[in-house]
């Protein structure tokens, strides 16, 4: 996936009239959205085809996929059938449920983007201590894009030694919860933010000064 200013923003915002402003304020410098729970359980799947369709963007559907198989694979089906490019799956719950995202997938021609460690506090307690195994099981199954938090350097750095440089590590947690994109972008390829812009006064500028930021 080619992200634009390696920059995806995280819409979580609930009705698609903010989705809109938002996205069109940011649309000349960001090329790559996620949409989740927020927007697609306020306003419906539909809210996927309509960003899609609206700014011609890849959207990834962050959905954190986990269930047992044959419901991950309706749930993935429906996903990339209202248009979303990829979706997030959680890997904890074990590669016949992954899998079952990955043939999804393969029948759309779409993505998925494997969740190995997540960004906030609470984390450290049960997914940490798993988050390289999941990693190691991404690779097994030949999975190339992988979500892992921006708040967790050493984490980050250790997902990136597990999948190798040929996979597209996308990084959560940037602004809001600390992170830096630049440091970021050390062990990731993009970084995703959410509030930081679209709580923003000016969302067009914030995302300037991140690029800026990169770019230093
Ligand atoms: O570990 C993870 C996984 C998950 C994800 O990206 O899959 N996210 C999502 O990334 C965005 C950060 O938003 P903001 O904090 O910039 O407003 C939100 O949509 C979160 O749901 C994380 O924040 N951490």
């Amino acid at each position: 996936m080619e992200v634009k200013n390696k920059i995806i923003l995280a819409l979580d915002v609930n009705t698609m009239e903010s989705a809109m402003k938002i996205a069109g304020k940011v649309s000349d410098y960001i090329n790559t959205i996620k949409i989740g729970y927020p927007l697609a359980l306020a306003e419906g799947l539909e809210s996927i085809t309509q960003i899609k369709e609206e700014f011609d963007c890849n959207v990834i559907a962050d959905f954190k996929v986990a269930d047992i198989p044959e419901t991950n694979s309706k749930i993935a089906d429906l996903t990339f059938n209202a248009g979303a490019d990829a979706v997030i799956v959680h890997g904890f719950v074990g590669n016949d449920s992954v899998e079952a995202c990955l043939e999804s997938a393969e029948d759309h021609g779409k993505d998925v983007f494997l969740l190995t460690e997540m960004s906030h506090p609470g984390a450290s307690r049960f997914l940490k201590g798993v988050s390289e195994d999941i990693a190691a099981m991404g690779v097994e199954m030949g999975i190339k894009n992988y979500v892992a938090p921006a708040t967790k350097l050493d984490r980050l750095e250790k997902i990136r030694n597990i999948v190798g440089n040929d996979s597209f590590i996308i990084s959560p947690g940037v602004g809001a919860q600390g992170g830096d994109a630049a440091k970021t972008l050390r062990f990731a390829d993009a970084v995703i933010v959410g509030r930081s812009i679209y709580l923003a006064e000016d969302p067009e500028n914030v995302v300037k000064s991140i690029i800026d930021g990169i770019k230093l």
